[in-house]
């Protein structure tokens, strides 16, 4: 069955465009990983599936049906985590859980025990009687993501829940949403960070300035760049005219760097490792060199020519 599926939407703030017909379709059991930088529209994408926004134009098919007609049947069975913490903060966790449940219909027993069943979960029944203002960002998180479970939803949104919080928290958080996905529930989740994707995702979608620019297994998207090879080199004088002189050699993508340490793409078979160490030494030396296969990363790079992890920087 279809969970999700959105054909040529547009969405515009003013003039902006966020999103500039899309087209994105989501099976049930998926986990979704959805990439981009900042401003690429993943938000606007999320809170048009989720109903939060109105679109300018396009089609809106959720649980098979049509989003216009059938919105407050197919929120009810929705969850959505947001990417600002929406919890109140003079209620207790548990408080907290039993007003979402209480507004997704749960009442009495039903409503305690899923209350329950929901913060033990996240980790949280010993918390239960604590507000949220004596939580740790990576237990706010978690609360955050209790309140869009609490109702069950078949198809959890979640918008970049991680960010902010401490390494141990973020595993918790990405073996939740192994566990959700294994119980049956499809997901959606937005991120800047490559590992997460490629430690949870079925199919990932890249998305650049309201495009959907690839989508695919992980493997599909490595596929894609087969033909281009990573070399990275540590040299002695990291100059402007290096860079620009790296460029310029044919065959050559993407030239980045961090301090003395330059990462090239470049297609592979063309001899660009000789050249590119010729103008390297020509222009002070190099310390080290080693050549690698691309990784989703890299995938990212050569298909937006911007680095995920900078927030969507340019990088040449
Ligand atoms: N309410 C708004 N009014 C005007 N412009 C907006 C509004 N919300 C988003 N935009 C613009 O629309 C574009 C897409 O923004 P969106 O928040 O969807 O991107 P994003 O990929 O979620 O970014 P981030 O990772 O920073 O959350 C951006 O250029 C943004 O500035």
């Amino acid at each position: 069955m279809a969970i999700a599926n959105m054909k040529n939407i547009v969405k515009r703030y003013g003039t902006q465009l966020a999103l500039d017909h899309v087209d994105l379709d989501i099976g049930e059991g998926e986990i979704l990983g959805l990439l981009g930088p900042n401003g690429a529209g993943k938000t606007t994408l999320i809170h048009s599936l989720a109903g939060l926004i109105g679109i300018d134009s396009g089609e809106i098919q959720v649980f098979e049906k049509s989003q216009k007609k059938h919105m407050l049947e197919i929120k009810g069975h929705i969850g959505l985590v947001t990417q600002d913490i929406a919890v109140f903060e003079d209620l207790t966790a548990r408080e907290n859980l039993e007003f979402f449940g209480g507004i997704y219909g749960l009442r009495g027993e039903v409503l305690e025990r899923r209350v329950d069943e929901t913060l033990e979960f996240v980790g949280l029944t010993e918390h239960a009687k604590k507000l949220p203002s004596k939580f740790s960002g990576g237990m706010k998180r978690r609360l955050n993501i209790a309140c869009a479970l609490v109702h069950r939803p078949k198809f959890l949104i979640m918008d970049e829940p991680t960010v902010g919080i401490d390494p141990q928290s973020r595993n918790h958080i990405l073996e939740t949403v192994r566990e959700l996905n294994k119980q049956g529930t499809t997901i959606l989740y937005t991120t800047h960070y490559m590992e997460e994707v490629q430690a949870i995702a079925s199919r990932v979608i890249i998305m650049d300035q309201g495009h959907v620019i690839a989508q695919g297994t992980m493997e599909e998207l490595v596929k894609k760049i087969q033909h281009e090879e990573k070399i990275n080199l540590e040299v002695v004088e990291p100059t402007e005219a290096l860079l620009a002189k790296l460029r310029r050699i044919d065959g050559v993508k993407h030239v980045t760097q961090s301090g003395k340490e330059i990462q090239i793409i470049s297609s592979v078979g063309t001899g660009n490792l000789d050249r590119v160490l010729t103008v390297a030494r020509e222009a002070g030396g190099v310390n080290s060199v080693n050549t690698e296969k691309p990784t989703l990363e890299d995938v990212f790079l050569t298909l937006t020519g911007k680095r995920l992890r900078d927030g969507g920087e340019e990088s040449i």
